[in-house]
């Protein structure tokens, strides 16, 4: 595993060779990881079992991003975790929740329309268009409107956009690590003594490198509240802070809040730069205790024994019949976008949002066509991660009258 990165490819090619939709590979001398890709074995163990497999392996990871499972994403199953996801259903993601934060999301889509027309200005281009990378746009709005919604700001420092770029970079570093294949998680005698395969270094300089930014904000609001210098809630931190029974610790809240980073930056820009490429170009075993199961997005999502002809780009699959709705979410399991059961995702409402606004707004603001060099943009995938091999570049051109974009 170690000679052969990413470990999900390494396990699609092993389940491939042995033709099965659930393998079970040993790990050191007690843990057995179990990976699925069949929809019906992951509801199985998502749905019907959920109760025993919803807990989380102790990775070193979990453990240093959630500064020692203080929070919800990495935490086991247990009191920690049942208060926190109970604080976001109620307080954080809720429906109410997430109407009142909408001027936040709304002044971020202005933002986002604002850049690429600034953008198209600046290359002296109105006619030809102006060449505007995808996947940094889509990045840094997923990460300025969490930001907005968390801390009430667009920018951590003077707004030159440095700070900024740095904190979704070292986001993504965290988020690149998080379910790697670290072999001190399966030989726990090799923790604390040596950083055999780099990634407790890489990790950790990463969340130095967010944390950096998060906690002296969150310890200035902290003070503000205590000594009356905020009395309104204004944004997620000042709901974290003030939220009672449970009272949080400052720790749990910055923990807490690096994994709502973590869990907004992704997705949503990952899934807009996929369409923007295809829409500029014309979506009975037996289970030892303990194990660590796996579920695949990769093997559930192009699974050909359930969607036909699955590396086919076909957003239609994903109308229901009746009223022709789209449906994010899938509780049958047949793709993995939300999960399902316990640890199934609680930001579905956020996620969709974001992604939908994201996607809605460059496309009702501007025609994009593919550059000159097509060659460029080869609807390729990257070896260690589903995002695109490069960073998708488009040609952005204005489709309203000028009027119509914010001037910010
Ligand atoms: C399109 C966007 C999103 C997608 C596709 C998505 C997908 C998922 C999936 C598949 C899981 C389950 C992982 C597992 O079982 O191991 C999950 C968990 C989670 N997601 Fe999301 N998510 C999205 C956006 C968000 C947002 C915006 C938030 C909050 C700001 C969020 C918060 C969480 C949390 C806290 C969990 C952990 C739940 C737990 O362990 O109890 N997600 N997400």
């Amino acid at each position: 595993m170690l000679q052969n990165p990413p470990t999900f490819r390494w396990i699609h090619k092993l389940m491939e060779q042995h033709n099965s939709p659930i393998i079970c590979i040993r790990l050191g001398r007690a843990t057995h990881v179990i990976v699925v890709s069949s929809s019906i074995i992951a509801c199985e163990f998502l749905k019907t079992q959920d109760e025993i497999f919803a807990s989380r392996p102790e990775s070193l990871s979990g453990y240093l991003i959630s500064d020692g499972f203080r929070a919800t994403i990495m935490a086991p199953l247990g009191n920690q975790w049942r208060m926190m996801r109970r604080i976001l259903n109620q307080s954080i993601l809720s429906l109410p929740i997430h109407k009142w934060l909408q001027p936040k999301r709304d002044e971020e889509a202005d933002h986002l329309l604002s850049y690429i027309n600034n953008q198209i200005e600046k290359q002296n281009s109105v006619t030809e268009g102006g060449l505007i990378n995808i996947r940094i746009v889509s990045q840094q709005f997923c990460g300025n409107v969490i930001r907005n919604m968390i801390f009430g700001t667009r920018f951590f420092g003077e707004g030159t956009g440095d700070e900024e770029t740095e904190h979704v970079s070292a986001l993504f570093v965290i988020l690149k690590y998080l379910n790697a294949f670290c072999i001190s998680d399966y030989f726990p005698w090799l923790r604390g003594k040596t950083d055999f395969d780099g990634h407790e270094k890489i990790i950790r300089t990463a969340i130095e490198r967010v944390r950096k930014y998060h906690d002296p904000l969150i310890d200035e609001r902290i003070r503000m509240w205590n000594d009356g210098a905020r009395m309104q809630e204004k944004d997620l931190l000042d709901i974290l802070i003030k939220h009672q029974q449970p009272k949080l610790t400052p720790e749990e809240i910055k923990a807490q809040i690096l994994e709502l980073m973590i869990a907004t930056v992704d997705n949503p820009s990952n899934a807009v730069e996929w369409v923007m490429v295809k829409k500029a170009v014309v979506a009975g075993y037996f289970i030892p205790k303990g194990s660590h199961v796996l579920i695949s997005r990769l093997g559930l999502g192009r699974n050909p024994d359930v969607w036909k002809d699955p590396m086919r780009f076909d957003p239609d699959r994903h109308l229901c019949e009746e009223g022709k709705q789209v449906v994010l979410t899938d509780n049958e399991l047949r793709m993995l976008s939300f999960s399902t059961g316990k640890r199934g995702c609680p930001g579905v409402i956020l996620g969709s949002t974001i992604t939908t606004m994201l996607l809605a707004r460059m496309i009702q603001g501007f025609t994009w066509e593919m550059p000159y060099d097509k060659s460029a943009n080869k609807l390729v995938e990257n070896y260690d991660d589903l995002h695109m091999a490069k960073p998708f570049v488009a040609i952005a051109k204005t489709r309203l009258p000028q009027y119509l974009y914010p001037k910010i």
